[in-house]
């Protein structure tokens, strides 16, 4: 199997700069992991647990290469769809559609040269569209004429969270299917598939401090052709940023495998800047899948395997999935949700699930 930087598109955007401080994210092997490898699956519940982020190298696995693949499609499509006129995504409005799903914008201060402010922006599509598990939201014509590309997106990063979700069973020493079974395919779940965009602005850090997250959910697949994300390294609280890798997704875990594991596993802070010099003058666009447990599961410790050794402690409220997307996502749930016993306090609560 030859290279896969050819078949990406980094090679046409402005280099990552070779002399800032990044994140040190191990690089594991999909399919090494698809083949059950011990050390590469030690090395998985490793970094799940002391870092919450790292690189999933795709290329090597067939199915890891779909997912390059259908990522470069829908890199494209993103692109087109934020170069539509504003009036088209307006139209499908997370006001107009629903709670969660739908698109959004942010207005920055900063003006466009027609004296418009800009945007960063996200269109969230709603995995149960696509698998057939609900009557779909409207959508862009985008999405209608790319209907099947979603699709085939959703179907494989969900076979590859399946594959992590069994590894992350095992090292718990949790029963197979614990895990797996509150994220069956065919349940109603929040899982979706995110465009973003961030406009060509100046560094603030009050904007990016506004923007420090932890993902709500179970394990999202970020798929990114310029710098701009950065992890806040557990150890130090520095801000790192994470090169993008052509050929690899870089993953991380949420506050539901924290919420699981009673603070086993790690969801670790991060936030997106403007991308790095000289990466800095072009717009920014990045493709996320988010998975999440089923509506239905309510986040609460697991029983079993190591997770009867952890402490009795402050585990925090206990919803649905639902309820606690819907929580997170108007800003109702204070703080962020890291690790063991885990609530760090913050005062830049973000409203938007943005
Ligand atoms: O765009 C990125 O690099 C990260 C996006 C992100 O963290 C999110 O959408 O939750
Ligand atoms: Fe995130």
């Amino acid at each position: 199997m030859g290279s896969i930087g050819p078949n990406t598109s980094h090679h046409r955007y402005p280099p990552f700069p070779g002399d800032i401080k990044t994140a040190p994210l191990v690089s594991l092997s999909l399919s090494k992991l698809q083949a059950g490898d011990e050390a590469e699956s030690k090395a998985f519940f490793d970094a799940a647990r002391n870092l919450g982020f790292f690189y999933l190298q795709l290329e090597g696995s067939t199915l890891g290469e779909s997912v390059v693949d259908g990522a470069e499609q829908l890199h494209a499509i993103s692109q087109e769809f934020y170069q539509r006129p504003q009036e088209e995504r307006e139209e499908y409005a997370r006001e107009k559609i629903d709670d969660f799903f739908g698109y959004r914008k942010v207005e920055l201060k900063e003006k466009d040269e027609n004296g418009v402010p800009k945007r960063n922006e996200i269109y969230n599509m709603r995995k149960d569209d696509f698998v057939g598990n609900a009557d779909p939201l409207p959508c862009h014509p985008l999405v209608k004429q790319n209907w099947d590309v979603l699709t085939s997106y959703v179907y494989h990063c969900r076979e590859v969270i399946d594959i992590l979700i069994t590894h992350l069973e095992k090292h718990l020493e949790l029963p197979t299917g614990t895990l797996a079974n509150l994220h069956r395919i065919t349940e109603r779940s929040g899982d979706h598939v995110r465009f973003n965009q961030s406009a060509v602005q100046p560094f603030s850090e009050e904007r990016a401090a506004m923007g420090e997250h932890t993902d709500f959910g179970t394990l999202t697949i970020l798929m990114n052709w310029l710098g701009g994300l950065q992890i806040r390294l557990p150890d130090s609280a520095e801000w790192v940023y994470v090169k993008p890798i052509p050929g690899s997704a870089v993953v991380n875990l949420g506050d539901a495998l924290v919420k699981f594991t009673a603070g086993i596993l790690r969801s670790n802070v991060h936030r997106v800047v403007p991308p790095p010099p000289p990466q800095d003058g072009v717009l920014r666009h990045s493709l996320v899948y988010f998975s999440r447990p089923e509506d239905k599961v309510v986040l609460k410790r697991l029983k079993g395997g190591l997770i009867d050794q952890q402490p009795q402690g402050e585990d925090g409220p206990e919803m649905t999935a639902q309820e606690w997307t819907w929580h997170r996502s108007v800003g109702n749930l204070k703080g962020v949700y890291t690790h063991n016993g885990g609530l760090e306090a913050r005062e830049n609560q973000m409203k938007s699930g943005f």
